[in-house]
């Protein structure tokens, strides 16, 4: 396998400051139409207009637009940008968006809150959400600050109980490696305590 996406592209780091806080707001204002959608109950007439004002919006944004996906974007001032990631893309109204801080001691982690469109059993957090936004903080934690490509090789999830939508911590850390093999720890986490435990095996591609 190899990926395409990875471009290096000499925008100045200055450049995609500006453009992230352009493209921010929209991002969250749509992702704000998301959370409405789910939960207005306006009637049905406002609904019929709403949908042709959204679709109208649609139209303006795609008079110019890329072919493809966003892809990941790196300066030589070791700036990366990946602006449609599902888990931290900036202009992602579907990621949350995650923001990993990292600690000195090699701890990555990050608060969220998780609403309406996050939603599996009533309630709470859909599995599969846990499963992605965990992947995505492992896969960061095995990138080691992004000094190396690892592609999630395997992943396993223990569900202790169930993670109800609102504030919510995660945390990653290396446990181990073995060569090109990165073994990660992670939990998902409310005020009560650890809701998911994760541990994963990231392999730095022999391509890479
Ligand atoms: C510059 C900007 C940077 C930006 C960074 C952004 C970070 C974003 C972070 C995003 C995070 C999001 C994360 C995502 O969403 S990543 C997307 C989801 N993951 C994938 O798509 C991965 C698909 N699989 C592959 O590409 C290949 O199979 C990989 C790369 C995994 C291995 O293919 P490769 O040809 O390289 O491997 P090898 O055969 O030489 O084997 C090497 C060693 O590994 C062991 N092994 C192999 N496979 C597995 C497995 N599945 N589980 C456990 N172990 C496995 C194998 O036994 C051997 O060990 P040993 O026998 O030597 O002991």
């Amino acid at each position: 396998m190899s990926i395409g996406e990875f471009v290096h592209d000499e925008t100045p780091s200055s450049e995609i400051d500006r453009l992230e806080a352009l493209y921010r707001p929209l991002a969250d204002a749509v992702r704000d139409l998301v959370d409405a959608t789910i939960r207005t109950t306006v009637d049905d007439a406002t609904i019929r207009r709403t949908q042709a004002d959204v679709e109208a919006l649609v139209a303006r944004l795609r008079a110019r637009q890329l072919d493809g996906p966003a892809g990941v974007r790196f300066n030589s001032e070791a700036r990366a940008w990946n602006w449609g990631n599902a888990v931290v893309g900036q202009r992602n109204a579907l990621a949350p968006p995650l923001h990993l801080v990292r600690d000195p001691g090699g701890l990555l982690h990050a608060d969220v809150v998780l609403g309406a469109a996050y939603e599996g059993p009533p309630g709470l957090v859909h599995g599969g959400v846990a499963a992605l936004l965990l992947d995505h903080l492992m896969g960061e934690t095995a990138s080691a600050g992004h000094s190396r490509v690892t592609l999630t090789g395997t992943l396993t999830m223990r569900y202790r109980r169930g993670t109800p939508l609102g504030p919510l911590r995660l945390e990653g850390r290396i446990d181990r490696e073995d060569g090109r093999k990165v073994y990660v720890v992670a939990t998902l986490a409310d005020a009560e305590g650890v809701t998911v435990e994760a541990d994963g095996v990231f392999i730095v591609p022999r391509w890479a």
